[in-house]
C-alpha cells in the first residue's frame, strides 16, 4: 500500500486567517499530498511572544477555520514539546509517532528566505521535501532551487496574522480577512483587542 503523504504546515497561527486556509486547501487538493496538518507553533524561535494569544486559543481559530473541511487537520503536538519550537526536534517526534506516513513541510516564500538560520537547517533540507507557496513581495532566496524545495504558484493574497491583529486593535472589521467561525469567535471572545 502507498504510504500516506502529509504535509505540515506549521505557524504561529496568531490569529489564523484566509491566506492561510487558501494555502493548506491548495496544498491539499492540488499536490501529492493526501492530507496537510496545520501545526500551532507555542513559540517561533524567531518571534516575541508579546502579542501572541494563548496556544489553546490558537488551536480553537484553526479548528474553527477547519470545520467539517476534508483532508485539513488541527495539531497540536508541539504543546507537550519545549519552546522556542524548533521544527526539527517536532518532525523527529512525528517521524517516530507515525511510522507509516511520510511527512513533506509547507511553508510560505517569506520562510524559505530564512530556512538556512533554522536549528539543524542542512537535515531537515537532507531529509523532507519542502513545498513552498509564494508569498507576494517574497521571494524564497537562493533556497527556491534546492532539490528538495517545490514552487508552487497559488492565488495569491496580500494578508497578514499582524494586518488582522491591527484591524481587531483599531476596531475595524475582519469578515472576510478570516473564515466567518473565526470572525465570529473572535468577535464573541475579545480576543486581540
Ligand atoms: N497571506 C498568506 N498567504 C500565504 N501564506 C501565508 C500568508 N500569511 C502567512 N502565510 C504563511 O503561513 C505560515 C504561517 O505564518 P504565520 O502564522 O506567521 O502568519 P503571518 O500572517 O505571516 O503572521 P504574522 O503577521 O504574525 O507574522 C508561514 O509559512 C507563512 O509564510
Ligand atoms: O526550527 C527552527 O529553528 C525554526 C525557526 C523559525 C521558525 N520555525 C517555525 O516555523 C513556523 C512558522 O512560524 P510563523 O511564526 O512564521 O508562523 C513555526 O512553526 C516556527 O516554530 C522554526
Amino acid at each position: 500500500m502507498a504510504r500516506r503523504q502529509i504535509g505540515l504546515f506549521f505557524g504561529s497561527f496568531n490569529p489564523v486567517h484566509t491566506g492561510h486556509m487558501i494555502l493548506a486547501n491548495y496544498m491539499a487538493t492540488r499536490t501529492a499530498l493526501d492530507e496537510v496538518w496545520m501545526v500551532v507553533s507555542p513559540q517561533n524561535p524567531f518571534k516575541k511572544a508579546g502579542s501572541l494569544a494563548r496556544d489553546h486559543d490558537r488551536l480553537h481559530l484553526v479548528e474553527l477555520a477547519i470545520g467539517e473541511t476534508p483532508r485539513l487537520k488541527a495539531s497540536r503536538v508541539e504543546f507537550d514539546l519545549p519552546k522556542p519550537s524548533y521544527t526539527i526536534d517536532t518532525l523527529a517526534v512525528l517521524r517516530d509517532k507515525y511510522r507509516d506516513y511520510d511527512f513533506t513541510l509547507i511553508m510560505g516564500s517569506d520562510n524559505l528566505a530564512s530556512l538556512h538560520k533554522w536549528k539543524n537547517a542542512d537535515i531537515i533540507l537532507r531529509d523532507y521535501r519542502i513545498q513552498v507557496y509564494r508569498r507576494p513581495g517574497q521571494e524564497g532566496g537562493e533556497l527556491s532551487t534546492h532539490p528538495s524545495v517545490t514552487v508552487y504558484d497559488a492565488p495569491l493574497m496580500q494578508l497578514s496574522a499582524t494586518y488582522v491583529r491591527n484591524c481587531i486593535r483599531e476596531g475595524h472589521s475582519v469578515r472576510y480577512l478570516v473564515p466567518d467561525a473565526v470572525a465570529e469567535e473572535l468577535e464573541k471572545s475579545g480576543l486581540y483587542r
